[in-house]
C-alpha cells in the first residue's frame, strides 16, 4: 500500500472507525522496540493455547492483564506463572489520542469519552505470513469501552462483520502499517478477524522487517 496515496478516515459501521496512517514512522519504530522488549518477558510471547487443545497461529504477549480464552488474570498460569508487564501510562495517553482521532469526525455513542478512556490491558499479536485470526468477538472484558487497534508491518485483510453471526454480512478492508482501527459503540461486539496477511509488504523502516504486529488496547473492567 503506497504511503503516497492518502486514504481517508472511514466509519466502516457505526462506531467502527478506520484511521489510515495514524502513527508516524517514528511512533511505529518506538512501538516495535517496546514490543520486542515485552516479547522476551517477564512472560515471553507464545502461541496461545486453545481450550480444545490447538494453538493460535498468531503469537501473543499481554500487558496489564494476561489473556487466555476466556479470561484475564494478572499472572500467566498457562506460560510461566509470572505476572505480566505493567500497562504503561504512555499507552493510556496513546489510547486517548486514538479515540479522539477516531471519533472526532464521526461522533458515536462509544460508552466513554476520550479523556476518561483508561485501557488497562493490551494484547500484542505477531503474525507471520501464514498466521490468521478467525472471526471472533472481543467479549472477555467486563467493560463495553472501545477496543483500540494499532497495526505495524505487513498489510493485512481485516474483516469487520456483524454482532449476530461470524459469517456475512461483513466488510473486508486493508490494515496497513501505522493504521488505527477502533471498535466501539454499536460495533464494540461485532465479529471480526484477520483472514490474510500480505507477506512482504512491510516497510523495514519501522524496524519490523517481516510479519505484522497488532496491538489492541482494552478496558478489562476488572478491579485494580
Ligand atoms: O490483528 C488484528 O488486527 C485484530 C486482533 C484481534 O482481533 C484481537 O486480538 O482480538
Ligand atoms: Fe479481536
Amino acid at each position: 500500500m503506497s504511503a503516497l496515496i492518502p486514504r481517508p478516515t472511514t466509519e466502516i459501521a457505526p462506531g467502527a472507525v478506520h484511521v489510515p496512517q495514524w502513527l508516524t514512522l517514528e511512533q511505529q519504530r518506538e512501538l516495535v522496540t517496546a514490543c520486542r522488549g515485552w516479547a522476551t518477558g517477564p512472560v515471553p510471547i507464545r502461541h496461545t493455547r486453545l481450550p480444545r487443545g490447538g494453538v493460535m497461529s498468531v503469537q501473543t504477549v499481554c500487558l496489564g492483564w494476561h489473556w487466555q480464552p476466556y479470561q484475564y488474570t494478572r499472572t500467566a498460569g498457562d506460560v510461566n506463572g509470572r505476572r505480566v508487564a505493567a500497562f504503561p501510562d504512555w499507552m493510556v495517553e496513546l489510547g486517548r489520542r486514538a479515540l479522539t482521532a477516531a471519533y472526532a469526525d464521526a461522533p458515536t455513542a462509544a460508552d466513554c469519552t476520550p479523556d476518561t478512556y483508561t485501557p488497562d490491558t493490551a494484547l500484542i499479536n505477531f503474525y507471520d505470513g501464514q498466521a490468521r485470526m478467525g472471526m471472533h468477538q472481543d467479549k472477555d472484558e467486563r467493560s463495553s469501552a472501545p477496543v483500540v487497534s494499532l497495526s505495524i508491518g505487513d498489510t493485512c485483510v481485516f474483516r469487520v462483520g456483524n454482532t449476530e453471526t461470524r459469517t456475512k454480512p461483513y466488510t473486508d478492508i486493508e490494515l496497513a502499517s501505522g493504521d488505527l482501527f477502533v471498535l466501539g459503540g454499536p460495533s464494540r461486539y461485532v465479529f471480526h478477524g484477520v483472514p490474510k496477511v500480505h507477506e512482504g509488504t512491510a516497510d523495514p523502516a519501522t524496524g519490523l522487517t517481516s510479519g505484522r504486529l497488532n496491538i489492541t488496547m482494552r478496558v478489562t473492567g476488572l478491579p485494580g
